[in-house]
């Protein structure tokens, strides 16, 4: 298995290292180099054609090839082919030395593009004779410096005839037979040279499941190590209360916030450690969930935590649930890079003589150098979903439940897969009385029109935002944009209060305009993306959004969600000319639909996976055939048959399964090694 590329013969020095760049070392690592594409020659009738696509036909020479020649050294190629009765044009460049070959009724196989207007096809191969039965799909694979198609193809070749280079047989004789799936070393010469069609199918559908049922056990036995491992104490909160409290809120839980409420109590009374995301659309009212569960936690006798990305939301998080906990005799600290020494030290002795019930702050949060003794709960958000170095740190503070929260309304697909090791709460459900915000795509020559709305709303005494464009070349150039905007407005507005907010300002700066927005002495705020998340200002019902297709639908969506946070009717607009047909498409979409899964879904389609959950932080895994958006059945499939495998006693003694123990500990996920 481990034996060296260049033990085959005609890899030298620099074909090894142009493979190594491949990833590919061993013997085994070749034979798991899959073809990305096949080129298809597998003859088609001439009705099945598809315009402006790449087709195979077989048929007969009618008559002879003429050949032109033009320019210094080129030719053109053309004859007429009869292919089940159809009279075909073929052209071919710069291959007059087939002239000869190409007699009357001379038997012909085609490849190349078809134009069905002309009933042409510009051939890329022509090949005197039927195509040779057996393999009818060509494999196509990746290619790094001087590497060949052809090489690669024989290397492959020759790999394929060495058995001790194919991978194990992972999955249990059941599995196969249930699924009817190709043992491994079918899937895998199939996958290298497909026979036919339907065989290649079948290869293709076990190495996906195959992938996705390894990396669900990968991520479930991580997550039961991690159960083993990190014991923690059961909680037990004063239900009287916790339930005094909730009756002190403004309005009743949603369905959905009472389900997710309890899905977190009950991981709080467990002995193992809660990892539990709460997923749910803009202003679907996580927070308040995340406030009860703390306030819970408070009851049992520990202290929280709330981890936020930025200053100014610790700051809004800090006076949101000072009012909320008006009545509950909690006390909440503050603590983040703007924290005056004084007043750090204070809290820090506060914090280590147990009298903080609930420590808000930036990341610093979690550092060795804040003591946070007792600590039972950790509510943070997915963006900072913790590193090895972060859960080391947790560890040491007593590993606390920890609950991460999302707004990113994560396609389900996705979710199980990049969240895998956690559980997962959503709250798909905004509460009742929402109106749903209106939309409206306008151009940039409406722009006097759309302020002279704006006005009209401020003036009735709400707020509105105006988001700037983000020029990702330029924090500079964003940071113009947005001051000349401000002055605009303030020109164009004289009697409204206008406000600014970037990314170049001091924190001091920024929070106290937010301060100012947040009581209503700024009226309309000019931001650049900084407002995105968790700012909640229910009085605000306006946003305008400028040179809005600049912006992924996910992020539009966030934005969006700042206003239509209270009762009354909220407005966004979208000022954009967009060019492209993506952006016209994003700028209707956004008109159509308030929902942020629907709007996920269609991002995921028009970007792909990787922007919506942002390339770095992603945490997908790499497969090499299976596509979590595309294949989503087969991932859930594999998602139950794995929880399945995991909690048998089976799974864990007999033979069969011996295969997939050995691959778990392996990748170290029985040590609680996490995946990467
Ligand atoms: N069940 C409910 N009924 C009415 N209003 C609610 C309910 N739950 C929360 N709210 C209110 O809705 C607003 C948004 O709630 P919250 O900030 O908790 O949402 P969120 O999901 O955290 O939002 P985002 O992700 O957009 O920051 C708040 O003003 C909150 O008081």
């Amino acid at each position: 298995m481990n034996t060296p590329v260049s033990s085959l013969k005609g890899i030298g020095k620099e074909s090894a290292k142009d493979l190594e760049r491949l990833g590919i070392f061993f013997i085994s690592d070749l034979l798991a180099h899959l073809p990305y594409r096949y080129e298809n020659k597998e003859a088609q009738p001439v009705e099945q054609l598809v315009h402006d696509e790449n087709v195979t036909v077989e048929g007969v020479v009618i008559g002879e090839a003429r050949v032109s020649f033009y320019g210094r050294k080129k030719n053109r190629l053309n004859f007429k082919m009869n292919s089940g009765g159809h009279v075909l044009n073929v052209v071919a460049f710069n291959r007059a030395f087939l002239k000869s070959k190409l007699q009357n009724e001379v038997a012909i196989t085609v490849s190349g593009k078809w134009n069905r207007h002309r009933a042409q096809i510009t051939a890329q191969s022509i090949e005197v004779g039927q195509v040779e039965e057996k393999r009818p799909y060509a494999p196509i694979y990746a290619l790094s410096g001087r590497l060949t198609t052809r090489q690669l193809t024989q290397w492959t070749e020759d790999a394929l005839a060495m058995t001790e280079a194919f991978p194990p047989e992972r999955l249990p004789e059941a599995l196969l037979e249930r699924y009817k799936l190709p043992a491994i070393v079918d899937t895998i010469q199939q996958l290298h040279r497909p026979t036919d069609k339907e065989s290649l199918k079948h290869a293709r559908r076990r190495y996906i499941y195959e992938e996705f049922l390894l990396f669900q056990l990968r991520m479930q036995a991580y997550k039961r190590s991690v159960r083993q491992n990190e014991q923690a104490t059961p909680l037990q909160e004063d239900v009287v209360k916790v339930k005094a409290f909730m009756e002190t809120l403004p309005f009743a839980l949603t369905q959905a916030q009472k389900r997710s409420l309890d899905e977190i109590v009950h991981d709080l009374h467990q002995p193992y450690r809660m990892n539990r995301l709460l997923q749910g659309d803009v202003g679907s009212g996580k927070t308040v969930v995340a406030a009860i569960a703390m306030y819970a936690v408070i009851t049992a006798g520990k202290t929280t935590a709330l981890m936020v990305p930025t200053e100014i939301l610790a700051e809004q998080h800090y006076e949101s649930l000072q009012e909320l906990f008006r009545d509950c005799d909690v006390s909440i600290r503050l603590l983040t890079g703007s924290t005056r020494k004084s007043e750090r030290k204070q809290t820090i002795e506060a914090l280590e003589a147990g009298q903080v019930n609930v420590l808000i702050g930036t990341h610093a949060l979690i550092q060795p150098d804040v003591p946070i003794p007792n600590l039972g709960l950790v509510v943070t958000d997915e963006q900072h979903r913790f590193g090895v170095n972060q859960r080391r740190a947790l560890k040491e503070k007593g590993s606390p439940d920890v609950l991460f929260m999302t707004a990113t309304p994560i396609p389900r697909t996705l979710a199980i897969t990049a969240f895998g090791d956690m559980d997962v709460s959503r709250i798909d459900e905004q509460p009742v009385g929402r109106k749903p915000v209106e939309t409206y795509w306008a151009k940039h020559d409406m722009f006097e029109r759309v302020i002279t709305f704006i006005e009209k709303e401020i003036r009735a005494g709400r707020q509105a935002y105006v988001i700037c464009p983000l020029i990702e070349e330029s924090e500079q150039l964003d940071v113009q944009n947005a001051i000349d905007l401000y002055e605009q407005l303030q020109q164009i507005l004289p009697s409204v209060s206008v406000g600014l907010v970037h990314g170049r300002l001091s924190n001091d700066e920024k929070n106290g305009t937010m301060e100012r927005f947040f009581s209503n002495h700024v009226q309309l705020l000019v931001s650049t993306t900084v407002v995105e998340v968790g700012v909640n200002v229910p009085n605000a019902t306006c946003m305008l959004i400028y040179d809005a297709d600049r912006f992924g639908l996910a992020q539009l969506h966030q934005l969006r969600g700042r206003v239509g946070r209270g009762d009354a009717q909220s407005y966004c607009i979208l000022l954009s000319d967009p060019t492209s047909e993506t952006g016209k498409e994003r700028m209707k979409i956004m008109t159509e639909t308030t929902d942020g899964f629907v709007l996920a879904e269609e991002d995921l389609k028009l970007r792909g996976p990787g922007d919506l959950l942002g390339k770095k932080q992603s945490g997908m895994p790499h497969f090499r055939l299976a596509d979590p958006v595309h294949d989503y059945r087969a991932l859930e499939t594999a998602r139950q048959d794995a929880q399945t495998l995991i909690q048998s006693d089976a799974f864990w003694t007999d033979a069969e399964y011996e295969a997939l123990r050995n691959y778990l500990s392996d990748t170290g996920a029985l040590s609680g090694e996490k995946l990467d």
